[in-house]
């Protein structure tokens, strides 16, 4: 069944978990589409995760929409959420919604998503109104990682609390029709969830929200730079890929690889005429 805004809001009632990955390229998309994801994030992570940089903040618009293109091609079923990259939405209402405008139109994903609390407000407005739907992401907001002083936990103090429960019901207002809550303590992501009608997706936020994110390359251990404490690994596919590369190296030096079965075959007499 195809994953929409609608249904999305229905697990949500219905308490039924939804599940969402990253995917970057058209293969993994597949896999993760066919096993039944219900939504697919193209996240600017892919600066990190795919591209080497140390935060999200070179990722461009051309990067992220020839990302989105690859994982639309591989997505059925699943809802593809493309991740607005910095500096694409935060400097005006019109480059917000221009952006969204490119991501949705020439990446083919079914939503954009941005991260902020009531100082993208417009901007998220603006872009519902254009029809383009909007998920909202707010507590560690990576892109802020140089004014939050690097990728910590949010939300702990009173105040910070009060502040992440204020930003949750300002983009809900603003007609987000989700809302990504990353690095926040489990207890304030239960209240957060409780508190708001629209689906709570977290990473690093508890088992109470609506649904989970996660980072593929975190949870299958292809990605060995940082983990984060929320990073489960329900596979280690980087030790099995290592294994695989060291025995190709291994294989094609011995001379064992390539074997008669994965060559192609002529007439032996053609070869002898050559000789002669
Ligand atoms: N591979 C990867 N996984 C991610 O989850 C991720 C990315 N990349 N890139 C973009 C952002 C950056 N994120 C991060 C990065 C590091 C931590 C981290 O190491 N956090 C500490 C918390 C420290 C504290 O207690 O404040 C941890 O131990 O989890 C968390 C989120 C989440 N996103
Ligand atoms: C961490 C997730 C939610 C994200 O924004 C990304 O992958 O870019
Ligand atoms: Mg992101």
């Amino acid at each position: 069944m195809k994953n929409t805004v609608a249904t999305l809001q229905a697990q949500k009632d219905n308490h039924d978990k939804i599940t969402m990955l990253t995917a970057y390229d058209y293969s993994t998309a597949k896999l993760m589409d066919e096993a039944g994801i219900n939504m697919l994030l193209v996240g600017d992570s892919l600066g990190m995760v795919m591209l080497g940089y140390e935060d999200t903040l070179p990722v461009t618009m051309e990067d992220m929409i020839h990302h989105t293109k690859a994982v639309s091609r591989g997505a059925k079923n699943a809802f593809v959420v493309g991740d607005m990259p910095f500096m694409s939405y935060q400097t005006s209402i019109y480059d917000a919604v221009y952006n969204a405008g490119r991501l949705m139109k020439e990446g083919r994903c079914h939503a954009v998503k941005l991260e902020g609390g009531m100082s993208v407000c417009p901007q998220i407005k603006a872009i519902v109104e254009a029809g383009i739907p909007v998920v909202g992401h707010i507590g560690l907001t990576p892109q802020s990682v140089n004014a939050l002083g690097g990728f910590k936990v949010q939300g702990k103090s009173e105040e910070a609390a009060r502040k992440l429960i204020e930003e949750a019901k300002a983009v809900e207002a603003a007609g987000a029709f989700s809302i990504v809550l990353e690095c926040v303590p489990a207890k304030l992501a239960e209240l957060i969830t409780a508190s708001l009608r629209i689906p709570i997706l977290g990473i690093g936020a508890g088992v109470h929200c609506d649904g989970q994110i996660l980072i593929y390359q975190d949870m299958l251990a292809l990605f060995s730079d940082f983990t984060p404490k929320f990073a489960k690994q329900f596979a280690n596919v980087g030790a099995l890929m290592k294994q695989a590369f060291a025995d190709y190296i291994k294989e094609t030096k011995e001379g064992a690889f390539p074997g008669p079965e994965h060559g192609f075959k002529i007439d032996d007499e053609v070869i002898e005429k050559l000789k002669q």
